[in-house]
C-alpha cells in the first residue's frame, strides 16, 4: 500500500516489494488508494504479477495509487479495512508512507486483535477465519518528501524534491542576479523544516526560515543586514527559502508574504515570491530515491515474511549506506516527540531530536550564509591552502567554496592551488577572498583547475618549496584517486621535506566512487544520475522497436555507477570490473537474452563499467548479442561518456561537499590550535568524520585504484531478485 502525500521513488518501492514476493513464493496485492482502498475492499486489493510492474521505475508519484483517508481515523472504518484484509487473506502488509500514514499502521497493529474479536461478535467474520488471522505484521517503508521521521536517514522522495527545488533555485537565482532582485522561494515540508536547509545549502541562499528554529526577536533587522552587507559585497540578488511551516518564537506562521512585507517596509524593494507547491512532489525520482527504495523494498519483504506472531512492527530505512530496520512504535514515537518540542518552544531539542546530520548542517548554514566573514585575520593568520587534485568532479566548485569562506570565517588567510598538483609544482597559488567564490554553490567544473597527475620525485621537491614560499601551515586536498596517491607520496617523503610536516587533509570528490572511508565520494551522485538519465532515454528511442542496449558507464576499475546505474536504470544485466566478464557468463546471457525476446520481451538493457573487461569490450558484447539474435532484435551501443564528469552538481552532492569541506576545515583548524600536523582523510566511522590517513587507506587496493570494502557490492542480490524472474538464469 502507499499512502498519504505521493513521493518519487514509491514505484520502485512497490516493483521490489512485488518482484522480491515473487522470488520468495509468495503472491503480493495491492491495496490501491491507500488505507481508504483496504476500507473500500473489492476491486481496490489487486494481485500484481512481475509484469505488471514493468517500466514504473521512472515514473514519479504512485502506480497503486494513495490517499489521506479521514474514515481509516474512525474505528468503522479500521473494522472495516480488516474485513476486506482479512477476506482476502492478507495479514501481512507493508505500507509505504509518511510519519502519518505509518502512526495510522501503528495504531491498527495495536487494535488488531480487538478489531477482530469484534467483527466476529457482530457476525461480520468467522472465528475461523479470526483464529487465522490473529495478528497483522507490518512493515512500514518511509516515502515522503518531507524526511520528516525519525529512524531513517532519508525518506523516499526526498532526494527527488530537492531536485526540483535545487533546479528551481537555480533559475531564479538567473533571473534575479540580472535584475537585481530579492526573491522568496516557499518550498514545503509541512512542520519538517528539511527540505528548506538542505535547499538553502544547495542553492546557496542567503537566508532561511525553519519550523524547528524560530528565529530570535529582532530577526527582520538582522535579515535585512545580511543581504544589505552581501548586496555591499557585491552580490546581485538575494534567496531567501522560507519552509511552509516557519513561524516565529510566538508561533505567528512566517509566510512568504510576511518576509516581503519586511523587506517593502525596511528597504523599499518589493521582493518576488515564488511557491514552488505540488511540483516539488511530481517528476522523475532520483536516481537515490530509486536504489534506496529499491533496497528497502527487498528487505521490507523479507522482514515481513520473517515476522514472528509477536514481532512488534518495523520500520525499513536508510543510516548512511545501510538498509537498517528499527521498531515503527519507537520511530513514530521519536517523530511525534519532534512537533511536542516544537509546540513546547524547545527549539533545541526540536533540533536535536532530527539527527546530528541536522544539527550539523544547522551550524553550517549559519556560517556560509552569512554576507561576509564573522570574524578578522588578524596578522600573522594562519595560511591554509586548498587544492583539487584528479579528474574533475562535479560538486568541486561548492567544496572550494566552503573551504575558503569557513577558512575566512576561523581567522585563515585562504589560498587556492591553480591548476592541481602540477599548479603547486609550479607554484601557481593565490590568495581568495568571500567574494572570489560567490556563485560556486551550483555550477559544475572546478574553476581552480584539476589534472590527473601524480608528482614525480623532483617534483615532489618543487611542492615542498612552494608550500614554504607561500608560508602554507596547513593543506587541503580534494579529489579523486590521483589526490590519494599524491598525498601518499607526501606522508612517505615527510622526513626528507618538513614543509609537508603541516596538517594535511583529504577528501574525496570523483564520480568513480572509488575512494576509502567515505561512502559517497563528491561528483558521483551527479554521475549516477546522468547515467540514469541517459538510461531512461535510451530505453524510450527503444519503445518503438525490438531492441537490446548495451550501456557503457565510466567508473574505470570501480563498478559503483554500472551497478548503481543498472538497479536505479532497471537493466538487466551488468557487468563490474570487480568481477570481469567471463565467455561461459557470455554465453549464458545471451541465451538467457534471445529467450527473452522469443517470450515477447521488447527491450533489454545491458549496463557495463568501461574496464569490466579488457577484451570483451562494449562494442565485442553488442556483435555478439547481434549475432545471435538473427534479426530477431537489433543491438546497439550506447557509450555515455564525459558527460558523466560535467552537469550541474546534483543536490547530495552539494550538501556532501558543504559537510565534508567544512569538517575539513574543521579538523585542520583544531590541529593549528592544538600543534598536530597529522594527515587526516574523510573518514565516515571516524570521530568528526576525518581519521588517521594510514588507517583510512588501509581499505585501499592500490593496484585495482579501489577502496578493498565496496559496501555496493551488498546490492548486488538485490539486483539479482529485480532483473529476473525466479527460474531464469
Ligand atoms: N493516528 C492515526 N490513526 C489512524 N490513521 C492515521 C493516523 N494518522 C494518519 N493516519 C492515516 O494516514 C493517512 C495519511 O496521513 P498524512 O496525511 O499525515 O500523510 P503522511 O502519511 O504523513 O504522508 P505525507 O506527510 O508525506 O503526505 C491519513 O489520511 C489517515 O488515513
Ligand atoms: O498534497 P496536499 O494534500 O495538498 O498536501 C501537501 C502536503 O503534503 C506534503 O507534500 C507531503 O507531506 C507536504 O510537504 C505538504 O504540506
Ligand atoms: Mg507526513
Amino acid at each position: 500500500m502507499t499512502s498519504g502525500g505521493d513521493a518519487q521513488g514509491m514505484n520502485a518501492a512497490v516493483r521490489a516489494i512485488v518482484r522480491a514476493g515473487i522470488h520468495a513464493g509468495v503472491e503480493v496485492f495491492a491495496v490501491q488508494e491507500g488505507w481508504q482502498g483496504a476500507i473500500e475492499g473489492g476491486e481496490q486489493i489487486v494481485q500484481l504479477n512481475w509484469s505488471d510492474v514493468s517500466g514504473i521505475l521512472p515514473k514519479g508519484g504512485t502506480m497503486i495509487g494513495t490517499a489521506r483517508s479521514p474514515e481509516f481515523r474512525t474505528r468503522e472504518g479500521q473494522l472495516t479495512a480488516v474485513e476486506n484484509l482479512i477476506e482476502r487473506g492478507i495479514d501481512r502488509l507493508i505500507v509505504i508512507g509518511g510519519d502519518g500514514s505509518l502512526s495510522g499502521s501503528r495504531e491498527l497493529c495495536l487494535a488488531w486483535p480487538g478489531l477482530v474479536q469484534e467483527l466476529v461478535a457482530a457476525g461480520r467474520l468467522t472465528p475461523e477465519a479470526a483464529a487465522a488471522h490473529p495478528r497483522v505484521a507490518i512493515v512500514g517503508l518511509v516515502g515522503s518528501i518531507d524526511n520528516d521521521m525519525v529512524g531513517t536517514d532519508m525518506t523516499i522522495g526526498t532526494d527527488s524534491a530537492l531536485h526540483r527545488i535545487t533546479d528551481a533555485i537555480d533559475a531564479i537565482s538567473s533571473t534575479a542576479e540580472s535584475h537585481r532582485r530579492t526573491f522568496i522561494v516557499e518550498v514545503m515540508g509541512r512542520r519538517c523544516g528539511y527540505l528548506a536547509l538542505m535547499s538553502a545549502i544547495a542553492g546557496g541562499a542567503d537566508y532561511t526560515f525553519l519550523p524547528e528554529s524560530p528565529p530570535r526577536d529582532g530577526w527582520e533587522d538582522r535579515m535585512v543586514d545580511v543581504l544589505g552587507r552581501g548586496r555591499a559585497a557585491g552580490r546581485r540578488d538575494s534567496v531567501i527559502v522560507v519552509a511552509e511551516g516557519a513561524a516565529d518564537r510566538d508561533g505567528e506562521p512566517i509566510t512568504a508574504e510576511r518576509v516581503q512585507q519586511v523587506l517593502l517596509d525596511r528597504t523599499g524593494e518589493e521582493a518576488r515570491i515564488t511557491i514552488l507547491g505540488h511540483v516539488q512532489r511530481g517528476g522523475t525520482p532520483s536516481a537515490y530515491d530509486r536504489w534506496m527504495a529499491t533496497a528497502c523494498g527487498v528487505e521490507a519483504v523479507h522482514q515481513v515474511l520473517d515476522a514472528g506472531e509477536t514481532d512488534e512492527p518495523m520500520l525499513v530505512g536508510m543510516r548512511r549506506d545501510h538498509v537498517v530496520s528499527v521498531p515503527l512504535l519507537q520511530a513514530v514515537e521519536d517523530t511525534h516527540r519532534v512537533a511536542d518540542y516544537i509546540a513546547e518552544g524547545d527549539f533545541d531539542a526540536a533540533i536535536e531530536a532530527r539527527g546530528v546530520g541536522f544539527t550539523t548542517m544547522v551550524d553550517i548554514y549559519r556560517v556560509l550564509s552569512e554576507a561576509t566573514p564573522t570574524v578578522t585575520a588578524v596578522a600573522p593568520a594562519r595560511r591554509v591552502a586548498i587544492m583539487h587534485a584528479g579528474a574533475l568532479a562535479p560538486g568541486m566548485n561548492q567544496l572550494a567554496r566552503v573551504a575558503v569562506r569557513s577558512g575566512l570565517d576561523r581567522g585563515f588567510e585562504m589560498v587556492a592551488v591553480q591548476g592541481g598538483v602540477p599548479g603547486l609544482v609550479e607554484g601557481a597559488l593565490r590568495e581568495v577572498g568571500w567574494s572570489d567564490v560567490e556563485g560556486m554553490a551550483n555550477t559544475g567544473g572546478a574553476d581552480f583547475g584539476t589534472r590527473r597527475y601524480v608528482p614525480t620525485e623532483a617534483e615532489l621537491y618543487q611542492m615542498a618549496r612552494s608550500l614554504e614560499d607561500h608560508r602554507i601551515d596547513a593543506l587541503l586536498v580534494m579529489g579523486g584517486f590521483h589526490a590519494y596517491a599524491t598525498v601518499d607520496l607526501m606522508e612517505r617523503e615527510r622526513k626528507r621535506y618538513t614543509a609537508f610536516s603541516i596538517p594535511i587533509a583529504v577528501l574525496p570528490a570523483s564520480i568513480d566512487n572509488n575512494l576509502p572511508g567515505w561512502p559517497m565520494s563528491v561528483g558521483s551522485d551527479t554521475a549516477l544520475n546522468t547515467v540514469v538519465d541517459a538510461i531512461d532515454m535510451v530505453r524510450m528511442s527503444a519503445s518503438a522497436s525490438k531492441r537490446a542496449f548495451v550501456v557503457e558507464t565510466m567508473g574505470r576499475g570501480c563498478g559503483f555507477l554500472p551497478l548503481m546505474g543498472a538497479i536505479a536504470g532497471g537493466a538487466e544485466k551488468a557487468y563490474l570490473p570487480e568481477t570481469g566478464i567471463s565467455l561461459e557468463q557470455l554465453t549464458a546471457d545471451v541465451a538467457a537474452l534471445v529467450d527473452s525476446f522469443e517470450s515477447g520481451r521488447s527491450f533489454y538493457l545491458t549496463v557495463m563499467g568501461e574496464d569490466a573487461s579488457e577484451h570483451y569490450t562494449g562494442e565485442v558484447i553488442a556483435r555478439l548479442f547481434e549475432a545471435e539474435g538473427r534479426g530477431l532484435y537489433s543491438v546497439r551501443q550506447a557509450v555515455i561518456g564525459h558527460m558523466q564528469q560535467g552537469g550541474v552538481p546534483s543536490p547530495f552532492d552539494r550538501i556532501n561537499a558543504t559537510r565534508l569541506a567544512y569538517l575539513a576545515i574543521a579538523n585542520l583548524d583544531g590541529q593549528l590550535a592544538s600543534g598536530t600536523s597529522n594527515i587526516v582523510a574523510a573518514s565516515s566511522s571516524a570521530e568528526g568524520m576525518f581519521g588517521p590517513w594510514r588507517v583510512v587507506t588501509e581499505d585501499m587496493d592500490w593496484e585495482a585504484q579501489r577502496p578493498l570494502d565496496e559496501w555496493w557490492m551488498r546490492l548486488r542480490p538485490v539486483f539479482a531478485q529485480l532483473s529476473r524472474r525466479p527460474g531464469q538464469e
